[in-house]
């Protein structure tokens, strides 16, 4: 006899079609070896897959199961904290001047040089309970706190041993142009990232993608096109930080470089979205971020309008420090105004599209990753409708049950 998991009498099930969220009320969901085996009302599922013959039969009645969550935008491994400089940012300082006076990255990259590996893992691992209490199953980490050979590549294999031993399936993005470390010119910095960081990592087989913070004052749209052009020579795939601050290009950059996504756009415009959406790179929205940094929201609209499939995430980081696509969910909503289909939308199949999974993650259909999320709500609506508390009840991976609050 087969082995397999169920999850019956849904109150909601959302299983994410070609357009919109294609919902079933009643619903089921079996899942066998990892993947979907059947999803649908419940009375049809149970027929192929009964509960008794279940190795875990989950009773959703009330409820409503949900793919989980991808977070395609974190800076979810570092050391250290930062919350002073959240009392600073009340009153009053901006992100730049606490960057100036020696605060905001580079003290986190101080802060991360000084750690053991083995630290740096304990961390990540912690973090990753959070996001897996939110609902999150699979996160996307950057590093960027090393600047340094070394230290980068320290992160990059913290993220790696983190994946081994945590539920939560993590994909590697090498960020050596984060910021700009004491010391370095920009341009010569930039010549380091290439010529002593790139190599190291690829040859290693360390990340997957490369990303740029291309903002005035950081890495121009020049430098950051020869980041990321050698980046994709080592098969890196781009994506940019993009128009967070100022508009400078990093949107028309990432058009250009067919990078997977270009993230934050807060200062991006209607042409901009249609450039993004022409060729195929997913806006990613951050809405905690514009919510710590108490700038304006993006605006979801403009992408949408243009035809692309949105993504949102949480951007976790010592400056947006929330673990919780909940949390994002939430804000998208309340802050940015999506409606709650949109929002869920964004934080799954938008999500897998933003690190390159187009294949079926983020969606409960048949022959799909068996990640989902029972969330203590009648309905999806309900779920950013009920803000600031958890509505997660239970989270399964692959098909297994790795949290569970019940
Ligand atoms: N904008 C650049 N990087 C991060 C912030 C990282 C930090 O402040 O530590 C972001 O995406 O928001
Ligand atoms: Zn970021």
């Amino acid at each position: 006899m087969t082995e397999y998991t169920l999850v019956h009498d849904a109150a909601q099930l959302v299983r994410n079609g070609d357009n919109g969220l294609d919902t079933v009320s009643g619903a089921a969901v079996a899942v066998e070896d990892g993947h979907v085996v059947a999803a649908g009302p419940t009375d049809e599922v149970v027929r192929a897959y009964p509960g008794e013959n279940a190795v875990v039969a989950v009773d959703a009645g009330g409820k409503t199961v949900l793919p989980g969550f991808v977070d395609p935008h974190t800076h979810a491994v570092f050391a250290g904290d930062r919350a002073d400089e959240f009392t600073d940012k009340l009153r009053g300082k901006t992100y730049q001047e606490i960057a100036a006076a020696g605060g905001g990255i580079l003290r986190t990259v101080r802060a991360v040089r000084e750690a053991t590996r083995e630290t740096l893992v304990e961390n990540l691992l912690s973090q990753l309970d959070g996001m897996l209490a939110h609902g999150t199953t699979t996160a996307e980490v950057k590093s960027g706190y090393g600047l340094r050979p070394d230290t980068e590549t320290k992160l990059l294999e913290a993220i790696r041993e983190a994946d081994d031993r945590h539920p939560i399936d993590l994909v590697p993005t090498f960020m050596g142009a984060h910021a700009v470390p004491d010391d370095w010119s920009t341009d010569d910095y930039v010549d380091h990232v290439i010529e002593d960081q790139l190599p190291v990592v690829a040859d290693r087989g360390l990340a997957e993608f490369c990303d740029v913070f291309c903002e005035a004052g950081i890495f121009s749209v020049e430098q950051s096109r020869r980041i990321l052009t050698a980046g994709r020579d080592y098969g890196l795939t781009p994506k940019v930080h993009a128009e967070e601050f100022e508009r400078i290009g990093g949107a028309e950059l990432a058009a250009e470089l067919g990078a997977a996504s270009a993230d934050h756009l807060l200062e991006a415009t209607a042409a901009d979205a249609q450039a993004l959406a022409r060729a195929d790179v997913v806006p990613v929205l951050l809405p905690g971020t514009a919510f710590a940094l108490a700038a304006d929201y993006a605006d979801p609209d403009q992408f949408a309008a243009a035809g692309a499939e949105v993504a949102i995430a949480t951007d976790f980081n010592p400056n947006c420090f929330s673990q919780s696509m909940e949390f994002a969910v939430d804000l998208a909503c309340h802050g940015m105004r999506m409606e709650p289909g949109s929002a869920i939308r964004a934080a799954t199949v938008g999500a897998a599209a933003a690190i390159t999974r187009r294949d079926g993650l983020g969606r409960l259909r048949e022959g799909h990753p068996g990640d989902l999320v029972i969330a203590d709500v009648p309905d999806c609506e309900h779920l950013p409708y009920n803000f600031g508390v958890s509505t997660v009840e239970t989270v399964l991976k692959a098909g297994e049950v790795v949290y569970d609050a019940r």
